[in-house]
């Protein structure tokens, strides 16, 4: 560890600022890893820092909401906004730079290209987001970029936004390992994500029921069951429970995401559902 652990770490808001600091890590040999948010940090982005500080000498959380993979302005400006509260969450992990660069950092004047994976994006968020995935990669090809990073933290609970953003990486030739790490979650199931601070007091009470119908299904489907059986009593289950509409719940291939009936290979099932306004999302290996 290199910084004093309850030390708040510096916040850079430029990419020179950024690069001087790279270049100096990088001249003495260090390895740096990088872990891309959007904010609103809750447990599960602070175990991917716990993740990237075990592993490299120098650790940088950025944190942009990114406008361009917002499908949605009203969800852009619901997005929560906490700087300060997370550079205080940050501060006993003992990172070394938190990045918080502003639009012109990222897209300047001008800014004309977009980095498009095709082949895992034209289902699940990709189908019912459109833009979003050519928004996100476009902004994590920039981070990794700009950060010169060795190695990149992702939680599996954006399953699909992992697998595009190793794709990129490999296919672009950037040298970063990306590394994916587990799902953290509230003790009633629900997946830790900045979004649930958006749901009523009510919702968050129903909100759990997505996780619950998800795991029954998949020890169902681990029983011998098939997915076109399964599906009516979930969604009636979710139903019932006040979510208003699914986008899907789906099984999976882990790797390359095809749609399955069983899990006949390594699988996920993989769910986004509507509640009170909010788009909850999960998925679970089976
Ligand atoms: N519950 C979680 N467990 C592990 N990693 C997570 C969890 N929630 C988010 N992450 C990871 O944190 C990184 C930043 O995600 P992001 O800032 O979008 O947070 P989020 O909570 O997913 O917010 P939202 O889904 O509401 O946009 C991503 O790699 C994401 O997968
Ligand atoms: C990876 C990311 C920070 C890119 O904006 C975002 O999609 C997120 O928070 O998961
Ligand atoms: N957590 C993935 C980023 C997004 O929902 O836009």
């Amino acid at each position: 560890m290199t910084a004093d652990s309850h030390r708040p770490a510096p916040i850079v808001r430029t990419l020179p600022d950024l690069r001087a600091l790279t270049r100096r890590w990088r001249d003495a040999g260090e390895t740096i890893g990088v872990v891309p948010t959007m904010g609103a940090l809750h447990q599960g982005h602070l175990s991917l820092a716990r993740a990237a500080r075990a592993d490299c000498s120098r650790v940088i959380v950025t944190i942009f909401v990114n406008p361009r993979q917002f499908n949605n302005p009203e969800d852009l400006a619901a997005y929560p906004r906490t700087e300060d509260e997370d550079a205080r969450k940050l501060a006993p992990i003992g990172v070394d730079a938190i990045y918080v660069p502003d639009g012109a950092q990222v897209y300047p004047e001008g800014f004309a290209t977009t980095v498009s994976v095709t082949g895992l994006t034209g289902m699940l968020c990709g189908a019912h987001r459109p833009g979003h995935f050519d928004g996100m990669a476009t902004v994590v090809a920039k981070l990794f970029l700009q950060t010169s990073a060795d190695r990149a933290y992702f939680g599996q609970k954006d399953y699909q936004q992992l697998q595009v953003v190793t794709r990129m990486a490999r296919d672009l030739d950037i040298p970063i390992e990306v590394v994916g790490c587990p799902t953290i979650r509230e003790e009633d199931g629900l997946a830790m994500s900045s979004r649930n601070l958006l749901l009523s007091d009510r919702a968050r009470i129903h909100a759990p029921v997505l996780h619950e119908v998800m795991a029954q299904m998949a020890a169902d489907l681990r029983a011998g069951a098939d997915v076109t059986t399964l599906r009516p009593a979930a969604l009636a289950r979710l139903d019932s429970a006040g979510f208003t509409g699914v986008d899907y719940l789906e099984l999976r291939a882990a790797e390359g995401l095809a749609l399955l009936e069983r899990p006949d290979r390594p699988a996920r099932l993989f769910a986004a559902a509507w509640l009170a306004g909010v788009r909850l999302i999960d998925n679970i290996a089976v």
